[in-house]
């Protein structure tokens, strides 16, 4: 699998955000994308998963499922949650897993590995933020897609949350998946590849 985006260019309220941005990344490569406040990191993310329409330049993902769009191949962990408040923990997760599709772990499996199995049956509302940010990367692990788009992932997680993300991570990539990560830190992981958007 590999993608290729080729100078890309954004815009966001009619103002240009980045232009010329390009890179190729395949199976096994973790792309740490850093850049000043305001740089367009997450804008980046977001155009990647289609979320924002690009102004210029293409993004190309080969060796998928033909099948698929390149977004079906996507995992996008944004800022926000996106949890359900009303929703609980399993309730939240059996709705990810049956948009997103291609059961991987079980939903149990996935909570104990970011040690919120205890609170399966508690509204998300009531989770604390660094618990949230658990629930919503349990994302990556019930559905199985091969490209993770993180955005800050490692925001609100405490130390030993933060090595077994990056355990996860590691795992991901070994089994060929592919990672782009927008920081402002340490992931835990050597990147492969380090993309500056705007001046440094
Ligand atoms: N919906 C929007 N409408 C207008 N401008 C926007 C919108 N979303 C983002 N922007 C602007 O686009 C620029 C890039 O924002 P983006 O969130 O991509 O930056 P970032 O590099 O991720 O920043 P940070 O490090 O602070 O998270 C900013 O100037 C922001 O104000």
């Amino acid at each position: 699998m590999c993608l290729t985006v080729e100078n890309l260019a954004c815009e966001r309220g009619g103002r240009l955000v980045f232009e010329a941005v390009g890179f190729s990344a395949g199976a096994g490569d973790l792309v740490a994308v850093t850049g000043r406040n305001g740089a367009g990191k997450s804008s980046l993310l977001r155009v990647i998963a289609g979320l924002v329409p690009r102004r210029e330049g293409a993004i190309r993902l080969d060796g998928g499922d033909a099948e698929k769009r390149p977004a079906e191949h996507m995992h996008y962990c944004g800022h926000a949650d996106a949890l359900k408040p009303s929703l609980s923990v399993r309730e939240n997760l059996s709705f990810w897993r049956a948009y997103y599709g291609d059961a991987d772990r079980s939903i149990e499996d996935a909570l104990d590995l970011f040690a919120i199995e205890h609170l399966i049956d508690l509204p998300a509302a009531y989770l604390s933020a660094g618990q949230k940010r658990r629930l919503s990367l349990c994302r990556l692990l019930v559905s199985r897609r091969p490209v993770w788009l993180l955005d800050e992932p490692t925001s609100a997680l405490d130390t030993a949350t933060q090595a077994r993300l990056a355990e996860l991570m590691g795992e991901h990539l070994a089994g060929g998946g592919l990672i782009l990560a927008a920081t402002h830190g340490d992931l835990g992981l050597a990147p492969s590849l380090a993309l500056t958007i705007g001046a440094p």
